[in-house]
């Protein structure tokens, strides 16, 4: 041993030797970063203006923005959370931070009304939509003459018979998982963490798929939970890396091999199903069908297919999820909503039977606790899109100003929507920090004045499948129980609202860290 240390401290200053190269070369390489940011910093600062800026040495979705965030936003690195940091400083829109943006995010509709539009100037920049490409070519990430066919394949899909069948498979999961979970028997339930019971439930998209065998690996949803959370990550880290024995890749790496095993499954089982006749039309039918028609001028190919099916797992789960959460939350401080909304589960659907999809329409209190709760923590935070072609945005002015300005987007320029700024804008809503579910009371359940599906032609697609699961299973949870929360020795309802409501995750999407909830059984009158 001693020989080993001697002879490795005589290797060691020839090792520094050989090391001085490459200290050099990352050196030189950072500096000339860092010069690069410094001459894109002054650029941002010296080009003409149309809103106020705001810029950092850092930008908030590159790696570095990411790994260097501080706890809270800060100065010199505002993280990825910016906006929702901001929400409250409300204006029309926030700042800017990359040279190739327009000075910053914008909080304002009425231009987002015109980007959506159908012959739209702008597309969904490649770049950010890398992390789901991945599997193959699909609608969320598609534009142009791809995105029609993707949408016109699946689009026939979200349906009446399709809502109906999520309206059935929402009250088998409810009533499964009262099962499963023992709550059968129980007058108090204690949930150390609510979104494990809320991604159970909106594991239903998986659930419109044929039944999987239990092959005893990482199960599926366990897979799709750790995909979805790390899918940034994965992009960003050189794929050379995985084959490092680090335990968070390697779990990275099983659960994508887990996913695309299964969605490989799914699509035999599906095309054995087809094959035999079945005539089923909803969405993972529709698309084997469009996949094996050779015929048609919309055929998806393999890779599309499977592009395709996970990037429902990933729109359909998560974010219902995490809504579900959000809105059992703000339940468990608000006692007269709840109440209120559980008024009316009584009175069109009553103690006994099981709520149909007929009731859907009459249950607008219901939709509107989970609309609320998504204005308040929308899923879809930001919405990234990038000039094609030279063109100009009509601006309208700060609240309060008459009027609009042209803001010129020379071709190349990305232009960030800000969901969070529009859901928070004053411009919209009176008193945007309330949670106020009356706004929307009796509104049509398609109306555009709810707007955190995004509005016009890229619309969320999933919006009445999303609606259509959260009434089902909002009625079922709050008929049968009254949702309390966990509070902190002598913690009030404003400082559980503070702590658990504003510990946010931005990453693909907008979420509440995990929480606890605690469920008392209503008692019969
Ligand atoms: C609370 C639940 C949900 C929220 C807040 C939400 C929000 C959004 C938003 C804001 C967009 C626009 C994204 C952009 O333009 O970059 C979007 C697109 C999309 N969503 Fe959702 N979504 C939800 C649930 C769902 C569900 C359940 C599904 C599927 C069953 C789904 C499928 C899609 C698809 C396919 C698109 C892309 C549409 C296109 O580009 O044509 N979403 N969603």
């Amino acid at each position: 041993m001693a020989f080993h240390i001697s002879s490795l401290l005589e290797t060691f200053p020839r090792l520094q030797d050989g090391l001085k190269p490459a200290v050099i070369a990352l050196a030189t390489l950072l500096g000339l970063t860092a010069l690069r940011r410094v001459f894109s910093l002054v650029k941002v600062v010296r080009s003409p203006s149309y809103f106020p800026k705001l810029w950092t040495p850092l930008q908030p979705f590159t790696v570095p923005g990411v790994l260097f965030k501080t706890a809270s936003t800060s100065s010199w690195n505002h993280g990825r959370d910016w906006h929702w940091v901001r929400r409250y400083q409300s204006t029309d829109r926030l700042p800017a931070h990359e040279s190739k943006n327009i000075d910053g995010p914008i909080s304002i509709l009425d231009v987002k009304l015109r980007m959506g539009s159908q012959r739209s100037s702008f597309f969904k920049p490649e770049e950010t939509m890398e992390p789901f490409t991945y599997w193959g070519m699909n609608l969320i990430s598609s534009n142009g003459a791809m995105w029609r066919k993707h949408r016109r394949v699946v689009g026939p899909a979200f349906g009446p018979e399709l809502y109906k069948l999520v309206w059935r498979k929402t009250l088998e999961i409810y009533r499964d998982m009262i099962e499963v979970e023992g709550w059968k028997d129980k007058d108090v339930v204690d949930i150390p963490v609510i979104q494990k019971v809320t991604f159970k439930i909106a594991f239903l998209i998986v659930r419109l798929l044929p039944p999987q065998a239990a092959d005893g690996g990482m199960p599926v949803q366990e897979a799709l939970r750790v995909v979805a959370d790390t899918i940034v990550l994965f992009t960003a880290v050189p794929k050379w890396l995985y084959y490092l024995p680090i335990p968070k890749l390697r779990e990275i790496q099983l659960a994508r091999e887990r996913l695309r095993v299964f969605m490989q499954e799914q699509v035999v089982q599906r095309r054995a199903l087809v094959a035999a006749g079945d005539t089923r039309a909803d969405v993972f039918t529709i698309m084997v069908k469009s996949n094996q028609d050779e015929s048609s001028k919309y055929q998806l190919d393999d890779d599309e297919l499977i592009g395709n099916i996970f990037a429902f797992l990933f729109a359909g789960h998560e974010t219902t999820a995490n809504t579900f959460a959000v809105t059992l939350g703000y339940m468990a401080i608000n006692e007269e909503i709840q109440n209120e909304v559980v008024e009316q589960i009584m009175s069109v659907v009553g103690p006994d039977r099981d709520p149909e999809y007929d009731d859907y329409p009459k249950l607008d209190k219901v939709l509107a606790i989970f609309y609320e709760a998504t204005r308040m923590v929308p899923a879809g935070h930001v919405l990234i899109r990038q000039a094609m072609e030279d063109t100009v945005l009509n601006v309208p002015n700060p609240v309060g100003e008459e009027g609009s300005k042209m803001v010129p987007i020379p071709k190349g320029t990305e232009v960030i929507l800000d969901m969070v700024g529009v859901q928070y804008n004053p411009r919209y809503f009176e008193d945007p920090e309330t949670y106020k579910p009356s706004r929307w009371y009796g509104l049509p359940p398609d109306s555009e004045r709810f707007t955190a599906f995004s509005v016009g032609g890229r619309a969320c697609l999933g919006r009445k499948f999303a609606t259509v699961e959260a009434t089902c299973f909002l009625t079922l949870i709050l008929r049968e129980w009254q949702v309390l929360p966990v509070f902190r020795s002598g913690e009030t309802k404003e400082a559980w609202s503070a702590r658990v409501m504003n510990d946010t995750r931005a990453l693909m999407t907008l979420s509440v860290a995990e929480f606890p909830l605690r469920l008392v059984r209503r008692k019969r009158v």
